[in-house]
């Protein structure tokens, strides 16, 4: 094969409907073959083309960083409040103004830099792989790697890698919402097709829409930024509902906008009207402004949740949207399907009676023909099937339906010397009602009543009372001629027998349930299995569960009474993929927040659309692209450890929230009242700006800081009344003491403005760092013990600014030396304020409660 790279193949040479060109031709404009690539051409390939991962959500570089954050409002505002100083011939002002910005920029891009790269890392390990041909044989690799000219195999519940044409299909069907919103799987068959845009065109496959269905054989021709719809990177973006986690992080934004923009406006138009001077007070505004805004958040966030998301992957969860860590800890209901959650997932065929119970390795045979020779998806019952039977000598594929979850059944025509069978699987509901004889192909049928049906269904119901699924079989004759099969050919059913399945129930499941209970987590079970099923099992297991809504139950309900009932049903079964998807939307709709644990096509979309999304390590792509994190393990156990980490996490960025809203939002507030009240200024906007900077010095050990166990016992949500208490109960406390320190540095010492001013920097400064001591638990302070990080940051900053404000770098800022009195006076101040401020943080921090209007009733081990 020639594998030297002409010019004519660098990138772009395809047209872009080149789903209208025949095969040989797409084959000659890649150089490109049907048995695929080499190794060394696909090499080659990928140096010229580029990794398949345009516009992947990849760590930003640090210099798009430093950029991303010197476009922030604010920091605009600063550096044009650096530039009207330079401009008036302050240059201490403007060289300082630039300082305190490169150092604060510089700290926030490198922590938070150094935090991503890690967690990037981790979701590296559970990227998407695809199956290429490469030297003619089938080879797993990255989905990253896909190149130009590759020939790719897929199977249902696979993601396409990149764009490309059909080359073959068996009955394979694909899901393009992403790129028609049309949420309808359709079908792809080899041939070139004149259709004008992506959504007709039948033989095109493009990367990031799913197999549902079948399998096909595809010739990539666009892969990264030159694929249609941004390939696989804009599935694994694709907008997902916001989380809990961003509609939080979205309110506490605009509160605190709000009262950024209320403070500075009141300060600016009050000194505009008591006619100072306009610069001085616009300069004095924006250092107020910079003061409230909380500017280290999204560093203190992305520093704490990767490090829980390191954490959790030590415990074998990899999480791939960081913010997931909190969702996952403020989680207060999972749903989770049944098999490997809650059984083995170590199927077995246990038995195969035919219509009248005795069992008769026939029904067995006929199952090995619809599981064997089907196409698409494989499940595990196939495979139990298939271990105990192959298809008979002489059968081969015709043509087939495939399973999909909303048929639950699947048919494959067959031929055999001159004659014509259809046998078809899947659940009795569903196959039953469709049979109007019993018996085997090799045997005479004999006619099927209501009463028959009845009788069978009992037999099923009596296996499935003892925990065993069923699989129906039934077939049919079809015509010698017959080379096609549809939906429409599955009636007038020979009804053969059951096959009938074990898979043994986790041992440890029960515990897990009941831990996760203990951490005020409910769980329910969302199957698509039978009501007897799912029962038998909760009962081996010894969980207690309420009610039980199956999907018939829930296609009559509206969403309103869904989200009623669903609160108060543990078990859910026989429910559709859809039906996940809506029991999910309900119970968020109810104000809780959702986790979704499962692994097959089915549960793609309900993981999609939960707070937690969460699959595990060997589920399908498209399960596993839907999700926040993967559970290295199958394991409830493990899932446990994940919530109280996220709880954890949040705890500590809650830490930072109450510092913002209350010990520094009341020392702006002082501050602004103090502007007002007396004759000059009483910080100089530098002096505010330095005062902010060190403060977020010391707050940066805050990631870093160890959490009081009880705080991770209940689900958090981020909960805006309890951060306005807070605000409320210890804002006016830090008023109060920062008057009296105003009212003694004024009528006590007769301060002079500088001496005023260092004076309330020191004291200002002493309380807002200090006060992180008390407010890290709900404990009292000298119980909990802080991490060394938080110590070494909190006291070093705290060192900073006594050197800078009390020695004679001072002067450079506008301080002056202080009187060994009035420095008493300060420390007085700061210990009186600490003491006072350890006994209202009791009222302000009500130990955590747990969340939703109904606590009672849940999941519990009994
Ligand atoms: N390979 C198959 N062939 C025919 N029918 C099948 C096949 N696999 C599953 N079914 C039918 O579809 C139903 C739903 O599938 P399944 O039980 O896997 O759903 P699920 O929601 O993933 O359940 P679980 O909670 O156990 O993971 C099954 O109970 C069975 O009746
Ligand atoms: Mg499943």
């Amino acid at each position: 094969m020639l594998r030297d790279l002409p010019e004519r193949r660098m990138p772009a040479p395809i047209r872009p409907d080149f789903w209208a060109a025949p095969a040989e031709t797409v084959f000659a404009d890649l150089s490109a073959s049907p048995s695929g690539l080499t190794h060394e051409d696909a090499a080659q390939r990928l140096a010229l083309y580029g990794r398949n991962n345009a516009g992947a959500p990849a760590a930003r570089r640090i210099p798009a960083r430093i950029l991303a954050r010197l476009t922030e409002p604010l920091v605009a505002i600063l550096i044009v409040a650096a530039l009207i100083s330079g401009a008036t011939g302050d240059w201490a002002s403007f060289t300082i103004i630039l300082c305190i910005l490169a150092a604060s920029v510089a700290l926030d891009v490198v922590q938070e830099h150094r935090a991503e790269a890690a967690a990037e890392a981790l979701r590296r390990s559970v990227a998407i792989h695809a199956v290429v041909l490469r030297d003619g044989a089938p080879t797993e690799i990255p989905a990253e790697e896909v190149v130009p000219g590759d020939i790719v195999d897929l199977t249902a519940g696979d993601l396409v890698p990149a764009d490309g044409i059909v080359l073959s299909a068996h009955a394979a069907q694909a899901n393009e919402a992403l790129l028609t919103g049309e949420p309808y799987p359709v079908e792809k068959r080899p041939g070139p097709v004149a259709a004008e845009t992506p959504a007709e065109a039948t033989s095109a496959l493009f990367g990031g829409t799913s197999i549902v269905a079948g399998e096909a054989r595809m010739l990539v021709v666009a892969t990264g930024a030159a694929a249609r719809f941004g390939g696989i990177a804009a599935a694994l973006r694709a907008e997902a509902p916001p989380s809990a986690f961003q509609r939080g992080l979205h309110d506490f934004g605009v509160l605190i906008l709000r009262l950024t923009g209320f403070l500075v406006l009141f300060v600016l138009l009050t000194h505009l009207v008591s006619g100072r001077p306009a610069l001085e007070s616009f300069l004095f505004a924006v250092a107020l402004a910079v003061g409230l805004t909380p500017e280290l958040l999204p560093m203190v966030m992305t520093v704490t949740l990767s490090r829980g998301a390191l954490r959790m992957a030590a415990r074998r969860v990899v999480v791939k949207r960081l913010a997931a860590v909190h969702d996952l800890g403020s989680m207060d209901v999972l749903c989770t399907d049944k098999t490997g959650t809650l059984t083995e997932a170590r199927i077995a065929l246990v038995g195969h009676p035919g219509a009248d119970g005795a069992e008769d390795p026939r029904v067995r045979d006929l199952a090995a023909i619809a599981a064997g020779l089907g196409t698409g998806l494989r499940s595990p019952l196939d495979a139990a099937i298939l271990a105990t039977a192959t298809p008979a000598e002489g059968w081969r594929h015709i043509a087939d339906v495939p399973f999909t979850f909303d048929r639950r059944r699947n048919s494959v025509l067959a031929g055999q010397d001159g004659r014509r069978l259809l046998v078809v699987k899947g659940a009795a509901e569903e196959i039953l009602p469709h049979c109007i004889a019993t018996g085997l192909p090799d045997g005479t049928p004999a006619p099927l009543d209501a009463a028959g049906r009845a009788r069978i269904a009992a037999l099923e119901e009596a296996k499935a009372a003892d925990g065993l699924r069923c699989l129906a079989v039934a077939w049919r004759a079809m015509p010698v001629d017959a080379d096609d099969a549809a939906i429409e050919d599955e009636t007038d059913l020979v009804f053969a027998g059951f096959c009938v399945f074990v898979d043994p129930p986790k041992a440890g499941a029960a515990e897990a349930i009941a831990r996760l209970g203990r951490l005020g987590v409910r769980v329910k079970i969302v199957s698509g299995d039978s009501p007897a099923v799912v029962r038998h099992l909760v009962d081996t297991l010894g969980i207690k569960a309420h009610g039980l809504l199956t999907g018939a139950e829930i296609a009559h309900l509206s969403d309103g009474a869904l989200a009623a009932q669903a609160l108060r049903t543990d078990l859910f079964a026989r429910v559709s993929p859809d039906q996940k998807t809506r029991i999910i939307r309900a119970l968020k709709a109810r104000g809780h927040r959702v986790g979704f644990l499962g692994d097959g096509i089915n549960d793609a979309p309900a993981i999609h659309a939960a707070d937690a999304g969460i699959s595990v390590d060997g589920a399908t792509d498209v399960a596993r692209a839907a999700a926040d994190m993967i559970l290295l393990d199958h394991d409830l156990g493990v899932l446990a450890d994940g919530v109280e980490e996220g709880r954890r996490t949040h705890a500590n960025i809650m830490k930072y929230v109450r510092m913002g809203t209350s010990s520094n939002f009341g020392n702006m507030l002082s501050m602004a009242v103090a502007s007002l009240a007396i004759p000059f200024l009483p910080l100089t906007p530098i002096q505010v700006l330095l005062n902010n900077l060190i403060y977020d010095l010391s707050e940066t050990g805050i990631p870093f800081d160890s959490v009081d166990p009880t705080e991770a016992a209940r689900p958090h949500g981020w909960n805006m009344a309890e951060v306005l208490r807070f605000t409320l109960v210890l804002g006016p406390l830090s008023s109060v003491f920062d008057l009296a320190t105003f009212g003694i540095l004024i009528w006590g010492f007769g301060a002079a403005p500088e001496e005023f001013r260092t004076a309330w920097f020191v004291e200002s400064m002493a309380t807002q760092i200090l006060v992180i001591f008390l407010i890290r638990t709900s404990a009292p302070a000298w119980r909990s013990r802080p991490n060394p990080i938080l110590v070494a940051t909190s006291l070093g900053a705290l060192a900073v600014a006594l050197l800078l404000a009390l020695t004679p770098v001072g002067a450079a800022f506008g301080f002056a030396p202080l009187p060994g009195s009035l420095l008493l006076a300060m420390g007085g101040l700061v210990v009186l304020y600490l003491a006072a401020a350890e006994m209202l943080k009791r009222v302000a921090m009500a130990s955590p409660r747990p969340h939703g209007r109904h606590t009672h009733r849940h999941l519990s081990a009994s």
